[in-house]
């Protein structure tokens, strides 16, 4: 997937905030199907933060009750995530950063962006405080790529991981997820096919007319 990502930005000039920006308005329309207000994001630094602070653009949009809790101070963002961050700030959308906002916000949907395929050993730091937080609240869960803390490729779970009520993974599916049992959709970030074809993966557009779709059905047919 990071080889993917990677062709789709340099050889086919697709840039990661295009996608990132596909990725955040199909998680906001997953979140609005799905889960009940106030809504809670909780952001990492990377791409995968970076989704979910879109996402909460696109929710405050509808005016839904959406804010964002950071696994660091927002002087510590920077790339994709600083720049969705800083869209944010001037929209007025609250943000704060540790375990405590998450617990003061009484969320019922927390929507799981703080790390994706690029996590490095057992969750540290305030993101693995946020996620054991996470795991005694009564709330729908949605986790953004794969739940934060499991390994996007082998399920493994190094140390505290998200245990989700759904996951919306990106352009293909994760092999970790066939671990996790939970409502799985892929979502569309228009990656073209040419991009796996040059990296000779078989690949043949499954979203037809939609951005989304959920994976248990498609595996059932
Ligand atoms: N085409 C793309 O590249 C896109 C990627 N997106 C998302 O971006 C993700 C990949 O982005 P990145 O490569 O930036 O990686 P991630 O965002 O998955 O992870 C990197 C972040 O996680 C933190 N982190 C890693 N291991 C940690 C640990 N053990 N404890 C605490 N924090 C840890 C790092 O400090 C960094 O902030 C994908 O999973 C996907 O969800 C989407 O936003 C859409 C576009
Ligand atoms: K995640």
């Amino acid at each position: 997937m990071r080889e993917i990502d990677r062709v789709a930005v340099e050889e086919f000039g697709v840039s990661l905030l295009q996608m990132m920006e596909n990725a955040g308005r199909n998680l906001a329309r997953h979140v609005r199907e799905s889960g009940p207000e106030p809504v809670v994001v909780l952001a990492g630094n990377g791409g995968n933060g970076g989704g979910g602070l879109c996402a909460a653009r696109h929710l405050a949009n509808r005016e839904l009750d959406v804010s964002v809790v950071l696994d660091r101070s927002p002087d510590g963002l920077d790339g994709a995530a600083r720049t969705q961050y800083e869209t944010l700030a001037t929209m007025g959308v609250r943000v704060d950063t540790g375990v405590d906002a998450l617990v003061d916000r009484e969320a019922e949907t927390v929507v799981d962006a703080l790390v994706g395929y690029g996590l490095d050993g057992p969750l540290r730091g305030i993101a693995g405080e946020l996620v054991t937080e996470v795991d005694g609240l009564d709330t729908t869960v949605v986790s953004l790529d794969v739940p934060s803390g499991m390994v996007a490729t082998t399920g493994e779970r190094p140390g505290p991981s998200v245990d989700p009520d759904r996951v919306l993974t990106l352009a293909l599916p994760k092999t970790g997820l066939s671990e996790i049992d939970c409502d799985l959709s892929l979502g569309d970030i228009a990656i073209p096919a040419g991009v796996y074809h040059s990296l000779d993966i078989p690949y043949s557009n499954p979203f037809e007319d939609e951005y989304r779709v959920d994976l248990t059905r498609m595996s059932e047919t």
